[in-house]
């Protein structure tokens, strides 16, 4: 299969270089040229499909490095309350009645709102992993799955069967799944159990995915449990021996930040959910500035309530500045980075990904610049997606090297019929 996408304004790489009016080849899962200017092969019958890029931008796909998908589910279900008092009062008594069937649907809902807003790349941490890795597999997404565990209902059944998951799905779907171990958090999984997972994780090379450090109320009963911060305690114990994706990390302090900096810890930065659930604000710039990998997620919908990565960039980046008082911080160029390279390494799939560069793997999409009233006048237009426009505006998918999303049109998932499924399910709840 050969795609050549021509006329095309391509934002290829981390640093925002830029070419006007060029040309990208793609053969198979691989992207094998980027050009500028007119290509002589252009015009020849020799590629599989052409795509016209004009009146388009052309960037690597979007990476959500956290999130839990079949929580569409429960979108606009439980709003306006804290973490604590939403997951026991109302998320996990509904969660409780969830089957795999209604996961499935629900994960392929997120999957349909992810390709729609420009996301190639999703983390998922939930239940029922098998029938997401399905969901994956038939929509042409790519993921990083894992099976999200609380002690206290999975116990250590659920350990042998999230490490069956995972070793049965590492790169399956053509290479788009790989898989980690999800212990849900420090607060959720005692010492022992963690124990087990690092052990686990090391046995079988699998990379740990949690939730960290994301309320006071969680930094207040790790001290006093262990009498000390989550970041130090979960280093003690020698989480952080293993490749790590963190979510939330809102509470820290200069100790943890230096930890998580001298290991492979990678960060995810989830501000629309920090802000909703009123958890607080973490220190990206801090982290930043030690060269900590930070990507961003949007965490599940009921706390957000969408997945669209432009709209979340948007809000992490005035939230910093706010926080900050400082303008500067979190520029376009910063946001595109997380939300594409430093996304791709946090998921620990390195850099293969989120730059559109000859030799990567082709995960690409092309946005809507022309008749879209937020794309001008032209100064800059990556400035006009991430401060005026949203996911919306993407037109274009391709996903290891296939047309997922073609004129706004999703190709490989039936959307009428997901829409229907949610609504029985919903209905019958
Ligand atoms: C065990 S599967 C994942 C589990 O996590 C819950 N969840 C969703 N959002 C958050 C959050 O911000 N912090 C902690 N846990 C969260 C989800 O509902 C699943 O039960
Ligand atoms: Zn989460």
């Amino acid at each position: 299969m050969e795609i050549l996408i021509k006329n095309i304004d391509v934002i290829y790489s981390a640093n925002q270089e830029m070419i006007n009016n060029g040309y990208i080849i793609i053969k198979d899962k691989l992207i094998t040229e980027v050009g500028s200017g007119y290509h002589e092969d252009q015009e020849h019958n020799k590629y599989d499909q052409v795509i016209d890029g004009r009146g388009k931008i052309a960037l690597p796909g979007l990476v959500n490095c956290h999130t839990h998908a079949g929580m569409t589910l429960l979108r606009g279900y439980a709003d306006d309350l804290p973490l604590n008092k939403w997951l026991n009062d109302k998320i996990w008594p509904y969660e409780a009645g969830l089957n795999s069937d209604d996961i499935y649907w629900g994960t392929m809902l997120a999957i349909i709102e992810m390709i729609r807003t420009g996301t190639t790349l999703f983390a998922d941490m939930y239940f029922s992993m098998d029938l997401v890795a399905k969901a994956v597999q038939e929509s042409g997404i790519r993921a990083v799955l894992s099976t999200g565990l609380i002690e206290a209902n999975d116990g250590r059944k659920g350990l042998i069967e999230s490490l069956e998951f995972s070793r049965k799905w590492m790169g399956g779907a053509d290479g788009r799944i790989t898989t980690m171990l999800g212990p849900h958090a420090p607060y959720t999984c005692s010492e022992g159990y963690l124990r087990e997972i690092i052990d686990l994780s090391n046995e079988h090379n699998l990379p740990v995915n949690i939730h960290l450090a994301e309320t006071k109320g969680e930094y207040a009963e790790i001290e006093k449990e262990y009498g000390l911060s989550p970041v130090k305690y979960l280093n003690n114990i020698g989480l952080f021996s293993r490749p790590v994706v963190a979510a939330h990390c809102v509470y820290l302090d200069d100790e943890d930040i230096d930890i998580m900096a001298s290991n492979q810890v990678g960060v995810v930065y989830n501000p629309a959910s920090n802000m909703k659930l009123g958890s607080g604000i973490a220190p990206i710039c801090k982290m930043i500035d030690k060269d900590i990998k930070v990507g961003i997620g949007s965490d599940g919908v009921s706390s957000n309530n969408n997945l669209d990565l432009i709209e979340e960039a948007r809000l992490g980046s005035y939230l910093q500045k706010v926080d900050k008082l400082n303008p500067t911080v979190m520029d376009v160029h910063s946001l595109l980075k997380m939300l594409t390279l430093s996304g791709s390494r946090v998921l620990q799939l390195g850099d293969n990904l989120g730059i559109i560069a000859q030799g990567n793997l082709a995960d690409i999409i092309l946005v809507n610049i022309s008749n879209n009233s937020f794309y001008y006048p032209h100064h800059n237009n990556l400035s006009n997606l991430f401060y005026a426009g949203s996911g919306r505006d993407v037109d274009t998918v391709i996903i290891n090297g296939k047309i997922v999303m073609n004129k706004k049109n999703i190709l490989t998932i039936d959307v009428e019929k997901i829409y229907y499924e949610v609504e029985r399910i919903i209905k019958e709840k």
